[in-house]
């Protein structure tokens, strides 16, 4: 396999407050590979977000890193000053965010805005970013691109204005995209659109993407690996094939449980997991996850589990040689 374009390692970053110290991310480690997409998967306050935001360095001011390294191009984002993450942000790595209204500017009309980031980061006159912002425009299927460019963000749906955001991204030709939840503010038929669009274009552009969802099953279809998030940490990381057809982690197999299978149109019922996550202002010393397992050990609250397992690797005490055997989780059941 190629040298990845993102290597992460043992990130940790906490906020603080009169409350204590909230320990969102706890020790993450993962790669991303060029070309492919990193589906990050877990449930709300799972940490996927500040993991994201701490690796380019857009923590909100109580927020600090705490630790680790983010190697992105031969470089660790965790070692450079604000002007150099200015010219890397926006430029070698393109973000799409959660809300297109938010993200874009009601008082420019979108052209001046996609012209704006080629602007900032390239050596190119006002006619060339024009052009260049047609293309984008073209690229992401809005249609009139050259007549669209004057439109206002209110003039637009929430799909087309995502699409606007997706253009702004890959407007300096990015070696890696982050989208933090971007579909999840439009409605259920968009979203699929916007995915596809998404996946089509890191096929043509051979991009790398980091996908924020807590949807597992839509990036069942758009992803190539996940890492499924939990208590500020990695519980389990694979192949999305893999990943699907045998989870190794019990939270795996809790989260895959609640999605309804999208090729049933009888909507199967939704089975949450029961209980809810730890608070991570006073995270429990052994896996996080040990309150709400079915097959939780006195061991898993003794001590935080490291991850067994390479190619598909899962943190939980049950991959030991020495633990029990459990059907479905460390024993094909008969
Ligand atoms: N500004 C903040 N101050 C204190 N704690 C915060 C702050 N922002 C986030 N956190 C905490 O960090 C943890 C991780 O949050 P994060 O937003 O990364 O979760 P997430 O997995 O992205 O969830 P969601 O799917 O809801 O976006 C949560 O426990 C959250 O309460």
């Amino acid at each position: 396999m190629s040298a990845p374009v993102l290597s992460v390692r043992d990130l940790k970053t906490s906020f603080f407050s009169q409350r204590g110290e909230v320990q969102a991310v706890r020790g993450v480690s993962f790669d991303v590979h060029p070309g492919e997409i990193l589906g990050i998967v877990g449930e709300s306050g799972s940490g996927k977000s500040i993991t994201c935001m701490s690796i380019l360095r857009l923590l909100k001011s109580t927020g600090r890193i705490m630790g680790g390294s983010a190697n992105f191009d031969g470089q660790d984002l965790m070692a450079l000053d604000q002007g150099d993450l200015r010219d890397i942000r926006g430029n070698k790595i393109g973000m799409i965010f959660q809300d297109p209204m938010t993200s874009l500017n009601p008082t420019l009309s979108v052209g001046e805005q996609v012209m704006e980031t080629i602007l900032r980061h390239r050596k190119a006159t006002r006619a060339e970013a024009r052009a260049r912002a047609i293309e984008l425009f073209e690229l992401v299927r809005i249609p009139s691109a050259a007549e669209r460019l004057k439109s206002y963000p209110h003039e637009f749906s929430g799909g087309m204005r995502q699409r606007v955001m997706i253009a702004i991204a890959l407007a300096c030709d990015p070696k890696l995209l982050i989208a933090d939840e971007p579909t999840t503010a439009l409605d259920v038929t968009i979203q699929r659109q916007i995915l596809l669009l998404l996946k089509d274009l890191q096929k043509r552009l051979g991009m790398a993407v980091i996908l924020i969802t807590h949807d597992l099953g839509v990036i069942a279809e758009v992803t190539d690996r996940i890492v499924v998030m939990y208590g500020g940490l990695v519980m389990e990381t694979g192949p999305v094939h893999d990943l699907f057809a045998t989870p190794k982690h019990p939270y795996t197999q809790g989260l895959l449980a609640s999605v309804p299978d999208l090729r049933d149109d009888t909507h199967r019922r939704l089975t949450p997991i029961p209980g809810s996550p730890p608070d991570m202002a006073h995270p429990p010393e052994g896996c996080p996850f040990t309150a709400r397992c079915p097959h939780a050990m006195q061991q898993c609250q003794a001590a935080l589990p490291p991850v067994f397992g390479e190619g598909q690797g899962a943190r939980c005490w049950l991959h030991h040689p020495d633990a029990p055997k459990v059907a479905g989780v460390n024993e094909v059941a008969a």
